[in-house]
């Protein structure tokens, strides 16, 4: 028989019991090629100054200003073109003065030069055979010069361990020579949905049946969060059959997520399971919605998630416990979801026992952040899923929400944050009238 009697768990706690269980997930090298999403494990210190020299900005001439002092239109110059330099070539040729080196954007800028004229702004001839140019206005020293060092100075640290690589960090990389970095490692997450009625996605639907949806959303989910996923068949609710396929499944995972019977109903075996492999049940009761009989177990040093079968709700607890979890576990400074603040844009009637995470759409408007619910608010609900970019966060003991009440809100985009519930995100609205909380 299912466990039915659960005491429910505050959110923050349910978050800080997780917390204080995640190990690190290694340190690996990889590739600069395939590095791209990975979390930092090293700084990043510039090894050199950038530029790492002196160099033309432009295609012009590197010339001494001190040449063009009298330049005027009615008192032009020439100076003799002694060599031409493309950027990788360095001058043979001093630039002494009456003397010019032709240069490329990107050429080291030839001894002797202080400054460099674009070519549209000069004359070309040849007299007597040699090259010349003819300037007609003066040169400041230093003029049109990127000096050594401009762009960084050797020794900066430039990127903290803990950064998520991004394309901009990836020049980094290259540009001081890393052809390999190290980046912690990503864990295997395993995805098992559990339920009789479920049919694959290429599968015709058939009385009583629904295709399993949850797991390749979670899939999804994890793979966005960094991680490697292992998608496995899904299994009928049969306790026999799952507690040999998650036993299996754990040889071969960090984390193993599975979805589905994990509430109290007949069918629902991943209590027992937990019970038979003895595995540490954090907690199995939540005081939220949807999601409240998420539960969460560690078995040695394997994470196991018993996220809800119905899908919103599901979706929640992913975002919630699972994504701290791989990411801290690589050091991401912000491992959890972002935080914002936003006005709600039409009234939530439903009373509010336990924390409730409703799927919302926020967008932001001139003065501020407006957010508006996404569809059925039901935990099962599918279609509300797809415009959902946050989950408004409506504290428990709550009646309901009034259109322009100060809410709290999180989202799985943006750069993280830091720990959302050691302070109240949420929302302050005269339309609040507390009622008794419920188990
Ligand atoms: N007497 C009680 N009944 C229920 C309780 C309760 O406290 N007492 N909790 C309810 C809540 S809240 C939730 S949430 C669900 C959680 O149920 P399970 O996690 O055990 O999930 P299942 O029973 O297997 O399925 C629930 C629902 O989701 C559909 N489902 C399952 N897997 C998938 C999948 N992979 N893709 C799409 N949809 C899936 C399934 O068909 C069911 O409709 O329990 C309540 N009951
Ligand atoms: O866990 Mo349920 O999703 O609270 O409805
Ligand atoms: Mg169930």
């Amino acid at each position: 028989m299912p466990i039915t009697k659960r005491t429910p768990l505050p959110v923050a706690e349910a978050v800080n019991k997780i917390m204080s269980h995640i190990q690190p997930w290694g340190i690996e090298k990889v590739s600069i090629t395939e590095c791209d999403h990975r979390i930092l494990a090293e700084d990043l210190t510039a090894t050199h100054d950038v530029p790492p020299f002196n160099r033309s900005p432009y295609d012009g001439f590197a010339i001494r200003s001190d040449d063009t002092k009298h330049a005027s239109l009615d008192h032009p110059i020439t100076l003799n073109v002694v060599e031409t330099i493309g950027a990788g070539q360095v001058a043979t040729l001093e630039v002494k003065s009456g003397t010019t080196v032709r240069i490329m954007t990107g050429a080291q800028i030839p001894d002797g030069a202080d400054a460099v004229i674009m070519l549209e702004l000069v004359k070309e001839l040849v007299n007597d055979n040699k090259n010349q140019i003819i300037i007609k206005r003066t040169v400041q020293k230093d003029e049109n010069i990127s000096f050594q060092g401009e762009d960084t100075q050797n020794g900066t640290l430039l990127v903290k361990a803990g950064t998520k690589i991004t394309p901009g960090i990836v020049a980094i990389l290259a540009t001081f020579g890393y052809h390999t970095v190290s980046v912690y490692k990503r864990p295997v997450v395993g995805i098992l949905s559990t339920g009789t009625e479920l049919l694959d996605v290429n599968e015709e639907l058939k009385p009583g049946k629904i295709r399993n949806s949850n797991a390749y959303m979670c899939a999804a989910q994890v793979r966005a969060m960094g991680a490697e996923v292992k998608l496995y068949q899904h299994r009928e609710d049969n306790f026999d059959s799952l507690y040999k396929s998650i036993k299996a499944a754990l040889q071969e995972t960090d984390i193993l997520i599975t979805t589905g019977g994990v509430s109290v109903g007949d069918y629902d075996f991943l209590p027992e399971v937990y019970k038979k492999l003895g595995a540490d049940v954090l907690f199995n009761k939540i005081a939220m919605r949807p999601g409240s009989v998420t539960t969460v177990a560690v078995y040695e040093d394997k994470w196991l998630f018993g996220l809800s079968g119905n899908p919103s709700a599901c979706f929640v607890g992913a975002e919630l416990f699972v994504r701290p979890v791989i990411l801290k576990g690589m050091n991401l400074l912000k491992p959890h979801c972002t935080v914002r603040n936003a006005k709600l844009s039409s009234d939530f009637p439903k009373p509010n026992p336990f924390t409730r995470f409703v799927r919302a759409v926020l967008s932001e408007v001139d003065d501020g952040n407006v957010v508006t619910p996404a569809g059925l608010d039901k935990s099962s609900s599918v279609s509300s899923l797809v415009e959902a970019n946050c989950l408004i966060v409506l504290p428990g003991g709550t009646r309901g929400w009034e259109k322009g009440s100060e809410v709290g809100v999180i989202t799985w985009h943006g750069e993280g944050s830091e720990w959302p519930w050691d302070h109240p995100l949420f929302s302050k609205s005269s339309a609040i009238r507390t009622v008794e909380k419920q188990h």
